[in-house]
């Protein structure tokens, strides 16, 4: 009750001159690219009454009234929506004045009638005894089914009429009205034109309602009738009918459109918007209220609250992705599962090989052998040893059945004696004291440089260099690969997870009218931006907490950091997921160009974010792309974090999380500002 009160605050006197009408549009145009939707239009529907908008497909109904909703901007003209224009600061148009039903079906198919109705009364502020009223009486009135039905269950025409439910549900001073009769048998259709005409009668209520059959407008007090983008004619329908002496609706307006068609295209001769627009054929009233002095004239605190979030409305989205979520159990246990099955395959498949066969030619028969001591040591989980003549190795060996060949000479223990014991030693001795080790490099040989260091363990100093390495000052000399990529696959993984489930939300809620829907009750993009923000945190939350449940406890992946900063690390990557998905999704208008967009950027921020190979390998031009990358320091510092067990002290923690904090901030200013330019 108290936001509505502060909502009533914010409402201004209307202008003088515009009282007596619900919409005026004057000498509007609208482009798609170079398609002109509507041209030098213009229209005016009388406060309180039924306005019939007629036309032929594709001559820009739903344009003029997504215009009027405010859901699209105009290229040039003015339009007035209860005195002033739509998106007015604290003109509540889009919002609970307007009672808008689009063309396209714009419902939550996994709710209910009920959870739809209550959904669409939350963001328009009813009380939930308020909503159960008005939905009983709606029920009745457009004889839907029980509502606790799932709209997805539902016929064509009952879904349209939750959706005229939708419209009708806040008593709205303006009804907009797309079609809302298609489908719908005639016996309906004639109850719902019932409804109209008693709403109107009683309150002060306007109708503006587009139909394909014509004579049900008869019903309307005005009918206009729209020819390429452009009304060509508007009057009470009986006033029409006699104009061209016809019985029906339908024979005058066929009359009228064959005239029209007889003259020029008026998109041909309308001239560009450019200031010197022809006159209408029908004389509008009065001149165009001024906008920017009306703008003006709204105090900085109307300004202020129109500008601020309003947690119904985050609240109200919030309930509404649970409840799809809850609808939808495959879904829900898929984006916990993914992050899992994502992390414990590399965990699982990424590291030491196994089980690599190594041809085994040994020519020393001495006994006992330094050769035979060695290869004893060799780890048999590892390295399996085929044991074979010199010919037989090497035709294995080009044969791709073994990937290398070890070969100790026959006189190899006693040369090897030698090599250690003898000041000078001939180059004979020297080759036949020494391992010969052939590879196939053509693939999982990464790991035989280290085949004498990793398999033959502390002996490794018999047959090595003379160096040695110490025990590692950060870090384990075992699972080092596995070790190095986990972070940056676990980001990853929060990164483009939230990525594509905010693009693919986004972009279906909007392809299926539903963005549009919440935005004329009111919505702000901000608000949804937060909703979407909160409920997907949740999400990560869960992901975060399965994650670390592997690579700690599972995989036992070293951890001498903070457990607190990795989450907080891992949660702003999200985020970050998040908002970058926010940019996509209000750039990109269908799924497939989003899922592309998604997965274009995947692998080059893999190989660049140094996730999987360390970024000095990069070559320097390329090293600048890879830095100004949003997982590449983020990925840094949570291997600081997890080996190095470095604070928020170290610069290379720091740096991670205020790099990530920029990228965050930057994708939702930027997404903001995208969503804002196209509405
Ligand atoms: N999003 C869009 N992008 C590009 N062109 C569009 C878009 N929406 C509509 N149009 C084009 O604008 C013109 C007017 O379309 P609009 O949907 O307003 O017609 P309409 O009179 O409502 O048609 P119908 O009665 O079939 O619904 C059509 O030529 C249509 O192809």
């Amino acid at each position: 009750m108290k936001e509505e009160n502060m909502e009533d605050d914010l409402e201004l006197p209307l202008p003088t001159g515009q009282e007596n009408f619900a919409v005026w549009c004057q000498d509007v145009y609208q482009s798609y690219g170079k398609l002109k939707a509507l041209c030098n239009m213009s229209l005016a529907v009388p406060q309180g009454q039924i306005y019939g908008l007629l036309g032929p497909s594709g001559c820009g109904k739903t344009t003029l009234l997504k215009c009027i909703v405010g859901a699209l901007k105009i290229s040039q003209g003015h339009i007035t929506v209860l005195g002033k224009p739509p998106k007015f600061p604290g003109h509540k148009v889009p919002g609970k004045k307007l009672g808008y039903m689009p063309q396209k079906l714009a419902l939550y198919s996994e709710f209910t009638i009920s959870e739809t109705l209550t959904f669409y009364g939350r963001i328009h502020g009813l009380t939930s005894k308020k909503i159960q009223e008005r939905m009983n009486h709606l029920i009745d009135v457009l004889e839907l089914p029980q509502k606790t039905s799932l709209v997805q269950n539902l016929s064509g025409g009952q879904q349209r009429r939750v959706s005229l439910g939708v419209a009708l549900l806040h008593n709205p001073e303006l009804l907009i009205l797309d079609e809302p009769t298609v489908g719908v048998d005639p016996v309906l259709r004639s109850k719902i034109w019932q409804h109209l005409v008693e709403i109107v009668k009683m309150g002060k209520v306007s109708v503006i309602i587009t139909t394909h059959y014509i004579e049900e407008a008869r019903q309307a007090n005005m009918v206009g009738l729209m020819r390429n983008g452009q009304l060509v004619a508007e009057d009470p329908p009986d006033a029409i009918m006699q104009q061209h002496c016809s019985t029906t609706l339908e024979h005058a307006f066929l009359q009228l459109c064959e005239t029209s068609d007889n003259e020029n295209d008026p998109k041909q001769e309308s001239s560009p918007p450019d200031g010197t627009l022809e006159s209408q054929p029908f004389p509008r009233v009065g001149s165009p209220p001024a906008e920017e002095s009306l703008k003006g004239s709204v105090d900085w605190k109307v300004r202020a609250r129109h500008m601020l979030p309003k947690w119904r409305n985050i609240a109200a989205l919030m309930i509404k992705t649970f409840v799809r979520l809850k609808r939808l159990p495959g879904s829900l246990v898929l984006q916990f599962m993914l992050p899992v099955m994502e992390i414990t395959l590399i965990c699982l498949c990424v590291g030491e090989p196994k089980g690599i066969r190594v041809a085994i030619v040994n020519n020393e028969t001495l006994f006992p052998s330094v050769s035979k001591s060695l290869l004893s040591f060799l780890d048999n989980s590892s390295v399996q040893q085929v044991s074979l003549s010199h010919q037989e190795a090497f035709e294995g060996i080009y044969n791709g059945e073994y990937w290398g060949v070890i070969a100790f000479g026959k006189n190899f223990t006693s040369y090897l004696i030698k090599r250690m014991v003898e000041k000078q030693v001939s180059q004979e001795i020297i080759d036949g004291g020494s391992v010969h080790i052939w590879l196939d490099e053509t693939g999982k040989t990464t790991y035989f440089s280290a085949f004498v260091d990793h398999n033959l363990g502390d002996r490794a100093y018999q047959v090595a260099l003379p160096v040695k390495f110490e025990k590692p000052i950060y870090g384990s000399q075992n699972k080092v690969f596995p070790a190095f990529v986990t972070p940056g696959i676990a980001l990853s993984i929060m990164f483009y997870q939230a990525i594509s489930l905010t693009t693919l939300a986004i972009v279906l809620e909007r392809k299926e009218g539903l963005m549009d829907r919440c935005f004329v009750s009111g919505m702000r993009s901000f608000e949804m931006i937060l909703a979407h923000l909160f409920s997907q945190l949740f999400i990560i939350s869960i992901q975060i907490i399965l994650l670390l449940l592997m690579i700690l406890l599972v995989f036992k992946i070293p951890n001498e950091g903070s457990l607190v900063l990795i989450i907080i690390l891992m949660v702003l990557q999200g985020v970050t997921g998040i908002s970058f998905g926010l940019v996509i999704s209000s750039v990109v208008d269908d799924e497939q160009n989003a899922f592309q967009a998604v997965v274009g950027l995947f692998q080059p921020n893999l190989l660049l974010g140094g996730i999987i190979w360390p970024v000095e390998c990069i070559p320097y031009p390329l090293r600048y792309v890879s830095l100004a990358l949003p997982l590449t320091y983020t990925t840094e510092a949570l291997r600081c974090i997890m080996y190095r067990g470095w604070s928020l002290s170290q610069m290379m923690v720091w740096r991670g999380f205020a790099v990530t904090l920029g990228w965050n901030t930057f994708f939702v200013i930027l997404a903001t500002v995208i969503l804002k330019l196209r509405m």
